[in-house]
């Protein structure tokens, strides 16, 4: 039952009369990396046709990184973006097309919306919005894009996305997912939540080398604790809680989670390996804000050649899908069958779009 002012039988109701039925399902459409550009920055503008086919979805960004000074360039620079660009967004697209809007509060936010349906309204995938507290933001989207979507006579509804990044929105997560049939998913907002949270971070994403737990202390004969000796310190995630109610409250309502941004563009390697925690806990994607954060991206969010051969291996062994068998000397179930087909039509739907991974992928021996 959806977490929504509006009665079941209602859920799926237009919100405007001749606007499109809303999705039943949120299509599982491949969107690892989500490229970040700013459609007022001529440089990254100019990129933006070379880089369709490459990446699964381009986002214009409206918001916060866009100067307030080029907010109505950025507008315009996406609306032309979306006219002009072969294979980017829409049914036919190679690469989806999806905005981050300027957050409901701001002077923008109305124009933007307002702008964009009608302009570029049959290309846009998917509308990101910032800030999100609780479903009243969604449900305010929702209709004014009902609206909207009439009066252009749009034949498939824009998708909706909320960026989690205000203590407010973390508590009212499960609400949000369910607030209409529109939301596609979650994004983690690092920045912002820390800020709001009180944090005392001052990083866009990633972990902090003074979140960790120690080593016990070393004892002596008598028992006594020698706390001034070296000992090991494990570094933690400080986003762990949050991706994981997340994860819990998306797959509650058939959305799909996703990371964020991880600011430090040099380090590649936590990068990686902060993409691959979320990954395994469950997230579709994330943010890519750097032309080389896509490859890391597209690699961590893709189940391994490893993953795949040993997810076919388990499915084969099982046959009917149900009972126990060993195999490597490990016990397999149905539950642990249900793992694998996870990996297995994940890695299905990327082949469908990644002739690279497609090749990987088949190459896998049998047996
Ligand atoms: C907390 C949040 O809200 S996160 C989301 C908001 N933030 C963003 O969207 C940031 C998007 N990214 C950026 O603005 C930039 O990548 C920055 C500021 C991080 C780094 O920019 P630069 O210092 O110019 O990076 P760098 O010099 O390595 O760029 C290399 C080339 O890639 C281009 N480039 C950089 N970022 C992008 C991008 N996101 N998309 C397309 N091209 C890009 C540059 O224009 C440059 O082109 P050139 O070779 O023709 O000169
Ligand atoms: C992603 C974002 O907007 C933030 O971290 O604040
Ligand atoms: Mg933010």
């Amino acid at each position: 039952m959806p977490s929504s002012s509006r009665s079941a039988k209602d859920f799926f109701a237009p919100l405007a009369v001749g606007a499109p039925a809303p999705v039943r399902e949120v299509p599982a459409r491949p969107s690892r990396a989500i490229h970040f550009f700013d459609p007022s920055n001529e440089k990254m503008a100019a990129k933006i046709p070379q880089m369709v086919g490459t990446v699964d979805v381009l986002l214009g960004n409206l918001e916060d990184a866009v100067k307030a000074d080029n907010k109505l360039a950025a507008r315009e620079g996406l609306v032309r973006i979306g006219r002009d660009t072969d294979g980017l967004g829409g049914p036919g697209g190679t690469t989806q097309l999806w905005t981050r809007i300027n957050s409901l509060d701001s002077p923008w936010a109305l124009d933007d919306l307002t702008t964009l349906v009608p302009a570029i309204g049959h290309r846009l995938d998917v509308i990101m919005v910032p800030k999100v507290q609780g479903a009243e933001d969604i449900h305010y989207v929702d209709r004014l894009l009902a609206q909207l979507e009439a009066r252009a006579g749009l034949e498939r509804p824009i998708l909706v996305h909320a960026i989690l990044e205000t203590a407010r929105g973390v508590a009212n997560v499960e609400e949000i997912c369910g607030a209409s049939p529109r939301m596609q998913g979650l994004s983690l907002g690092p920045a912002d939540l820390a800020a709001d949270r009180r944090m005392k971070t001052t990083r866009v994403g990633g972990g902090h080398p003074g979140y960790l737990v120690r080593q016990d202390p070393p004892t002596s004969a008598d028992g006594a604790a020698d706390v001034g000796a070296d000992r090991t310190t494990y570094q933690q995630d400080l986003w762990h809680y949050t991706i994981a109610r997340m994860v819990d409250a998306c797959a509650m309502h058939g959305i799909y989670p996703y990371y964020g941004p991880f600011g430090d563009i040099a380090d590649v390697v936590a990068c990686e390996d902060q993409f691959r925690n979320a990954f395994l806990l469950g997230c579709v994607g994330t943010w890519s804000l750097h032309p080389k954060q896509i490859a890391i991206a597209n690699k961590v969010f893709s189940p391994s050649v490893e993953d795949i051969r040993h997810a076919r291996r388990v499915v084969a062994a099982m046959g009917d899908g149900t009972g126990a068998v060993m195999l490597d000397g490990k016990m397999e179930d149905d539950a642990s069958l249900k793992q694998c087909l996870v990996l297995v039509d994940l890695a299905e739907e990327l082949a469908a779009i990644d002739p690279e991974l497609k090749k990987q992928y088949d190459a896998i021996e049998e047996g």
